[in-house]
C-alpha cells in the first residue's frame, strides 16, 4: 500500500478536531472506523479490487514502543512513532480490544431491548450495525448455535472475530453481544466461554422428558409417586392445588397433573441449568439464557413458571429464557397460529418473566411479522430478546437470485433435493407438505419468487451447510462461486438487509402496527437490484 499516502491520511486527520471526517482527501479510508486517541490514530481502508470486491486493511499510527502489539504486513517510521498496515485478524483484533474496550461484547443485562443477528457468513454485521446505531436496541451480532457451526464447518472465533471487526469498522461503541448458543453440554459451554462469548443460550431439549406429557393419568401418577417421598412431600406442599398470582389478574394454578407433568418432564432439566449457572455462569459472568423452545410440546404457563420458580429458590435467575410458545415459530416463515390466543398467553409468560426478573427471548425469531407488535406491545415496559439468524443467509441468497439466477436455480435444486441432509437438525413444514415449488417449475422468470415463498425459502433457510460445503473432485462445487457473487454485490446484500431487519425493528418497536404496514414502508416498490 502507499505508506506515504496513508501518513498523510494520518496527519489530516489529527488536524481535524471536531471529529467531522466525511470530507477525508482518501476517500480509501472508511471514515466510520477512525478512531483518534491523543497523537495515536487507527482506522479501517476499504479498496476495492479489479473484480470489485472490497479488500480492508488496518492502519495504526502509534508510538513506536507500542506498536510492536500489532502484526504488520507494513511498516513506515516516522519519528517516534510508527505506521503500520495489517489484516483485520485475531493477533490485530486483540491488539486493539487492549486499546478500546467496545470491541469485545457485553452482557445484555443493561439493554432493555436485545436483538440476536446470526451471521451464519460472517459479513452481514457491518450492515446490521449501521442499522442499530440509534435505535435503542442491543445488538448480538455473534449468535451462531452449535448447530450452525458444525453445518457450516466455522468456529465460534470465526463468528467472534467477524463481529468484532464489524464493530471496529462501524465505530459502533454502545455495546454489542456474543451468544454461544444452544449449547446443551458443559464442553460447548466451555468452548464458548473461551472463546469470549459474554452470553450463553443452554438448550435443555436433552435434559427436558418429552415423554411424560403422552402418559396417562395412572402412568403420571404411577411414575411421580416412585419419586422418593421427600421429594414427593416437598413438590406437593410447594404446589399442589396452589394460586401463585404473577401480575394483577394474573395467576398460575397447579392441578396434580400440572405438578406431576411439570416436575417430570422439567426437573432433570432444571438441575442440569442449576449446574451450569454454578460452574460457568457465575465464575464467568455470563449473560445467562435458558431455552426449551425446540421440544415438540408447547410450554405451558405452569410448565414455565415450575421452573423459574425451582431457580429461583437456587438463587438462579436467568437475564432471558425462551419457552416454547403456543403456536409455531419455525425457520424462515412468519408465525403459525391464532395470534388472539398467542397473545393470551404470552400475557401470561411475560407476566411470570416479570415475577421472576428476566425477560422473555423469542427464538426463530425472523420473519414472525404478525407477531412482533404482540410482543413490542406486552413486553415493552420489561424489554425482549429476539434472535434471528438464518434470514439473513437468506438475503444473501436474494442477492445471488438477482445476480445470477441461473447459480439460484442450481442451488435450490440441490437443496430440494437433499433437504434429508437436515432432518436430524432441524424440524419444518416444508419438509414433509410436498408444497414446495418443483425445481422443474422454476425458471429465471419466477426465480424470485423462491425467496418469498414460505416452503422454499424453509428448504434454502436449512440447508445452508450442505450448499456451502459440497465437495466434488477435492473442490467446492458452490462456495467459491457464492462468496464470489455475495462480495461483488456487499452493498446490495447490506441494503437487503437493512430492509429486512428494519421491518422486523419498526414493528417491535411499535413504529408501525401491521406487517402490511412494515412492508409497504420497506419493501422496495422497484427491482432495486439494479442500481448496485
Ligand atoms: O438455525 C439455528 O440453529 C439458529 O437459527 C437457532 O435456531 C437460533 O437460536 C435462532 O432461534 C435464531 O432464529
Amino acid at each position: 500500500m502507499d505508506l506515504q499516502k496513508l501518513l498523510k491520511d494520518v496527519k489530516e486527520i489529527l488536524s481535524i478536531e471536531d471529529g467531522d471526517y466525511s470530507k477525508l482527501t482518501d476517500k480509501e479510508v472508511y471514515a466510520p472506523s477512525i478512531q483518534v486517541d491523543r497523537r495515536n490514530v487507527y482506522f479501517v481502508t476499504h479498496q476495492k479490487n479489479s473484480e470489485g470486491i472490497t479488500e480492508k486493511h488496518l492502519v495504526v499510527y502509534e508510538n513506536r514502543l507500542t506498536a510492536k502489539d500489532f502484526d504488520a504486513t507494513e511498516v513506515l517510521k516516522d519519528d517516534d512513532s510508527t505506521l503500520i498496515v495489517g489484516e483485520l485478524n485475531e493477533t490485530n483484533n486483540n491488539a486493539l480490544a487492549t486499546r478500546f474496550q467496545w470491541i469485545r461484547p457485553a452482557s445484555r443485562r443493561n439493554y432493555k431491548y436485545t436483538f440476536g443477528l446470526g451471521d451464519r457468513l460472517g459479513n452481514a454485521s457491518n450492515a446490521h450495525l449501521r442499522l442499530f446505531k440509534g435505535r435503542g436496541i442491543m445488538p448480538v451480532l455473534a449468535q451462531q448455535s452449535i448447530r450452525e457451526l458444525m453445518l457450516m464447518h466455522r468456529t465460534n472465533t470465526d463468528v467472534f472475530q467477524s463481529a468484532s471487526w464489524a464493530v471496529f469498522e462501524e465505530g459502533f461503541t454502545y455495546g454489542w453481544g456474543a451468544d454461544g448458543d444452544h449449547v446443551k453440554t458443559p464442553y460447548e459451554v466451555d468452548y464458548a466461554v473461551k472463546i469470549g462469548c459474554s452470553m450463553i443460550t443452554l438448550d435443555c431439549t436433552e435434559e427436558i422428558h418429552n415423554d411424560v406429557v403422552n402418559l396417562d393419568e395412572s402412568e403420571l401418577d404411577k411414575r411421580f409417586n416412585s419419586l422418593d417421598p421427600d421429594q414427593i412431600k416437598y413438590f406437593n406442599d410447594a404446589y399442589l392445588d396452589k394460586d401463585f398470582e404473577v401480575a394483577d389478574g394474573v395467576t398460575v394454578h397447579f392441578t396434580k397433573k400440572d405438578l406431576e407433568e411439570s416436575v417430570l418432564t422439567f426437573y432433570d432439566a432444571i438441575l442440569f441449568a442449576e449446574g451450569i449457572y454454578t460452574k460457568f455462569v457465575v465464575p464467568y459472568n455470563l449473560d445467562f439464557e435458558i431455552s426449551m423452545d425446540e421440544t415438540p410440546y408447547q410450554t405451558t404457563p405452569e410448565n414455565h413458571f415450575f421452573f423459574a420458580s425451582e431457580l429461583n429458590k437456587q438463587g438462579v435467575t436467568p437475564v432471558t429464557m425462551a419457552p416454547r410458545f403456543y403456536g409455531e415459530f419455525q425457520k424462515a416463515i412468519d408465525y403459525i397460529g391464532d395470534t388472539e390466543r398467542f397473545e393470551r398467553e404470552y400475557v401470561v409468560h411475560e407476566s411470570i418473566a416479570e415475577h421472576f426478573g428476566y425477560k422473555l427471548s423469542i427464538h426463530s425469531g425472523s420473519d414472525k411479522l404478525s407477531v412482533y407488535e404482540i410482543i413490542g406491545r406486552l413486553s415493552k415496559k420489561h424489554g425482549w430478546h429476539v434472535k434471528t439468524a438464518g434470514t439473513n443467509w437468506l438475503e444473501a441468497l436474494r442477492v445471488i437470485a438477482h445476480k445470477d439466477p441461473d447459480f439460484m436455480l442450481e442451488l435450490y435444486k440441490f437443496a430440494y433435493d437433499n433437504l434429508d441432509d437436515v432432518k436430524d437438525f432441524y424440524v419444518f413444514n416444508a419438509q414433509t407438505n410436498g408444497t414446495a415449488p418443483k425445481p422443474a417449475d422454476m425458471n429465471k422468470s419466477n426465480v424470485m419468487d423462491l425467496l418469498d415463498n414460505d416452503d422454499a425459502r424453509q428448504v434454502l433457510h436449512t440447508m445452508y451447510g450442505s450448499i456451502m460445503n459440497l465437495k466434488h473432485n477435492f473442490h467446492y462445487v458452490y462456495r467459491d462461486k457464492f462468496w464470489n457473487t455475495l462480495l461483488k454485490n456487499q452493498d446490495l446484500y447490506d441494503a437487503y438487509l437493512n430492509i429486512h431487519i428494519a421491518e422486523h425493528l419498526d414493528l417491535l418497536q411499535g413504529v408501525v402496527k401491521t406487517r402490511a404496514e412494515a412492508l409497504e414502508k420497506y419493501e422496495p416498490k422497484e427491482d432495486i437490484s439494479k442500481k448496485f
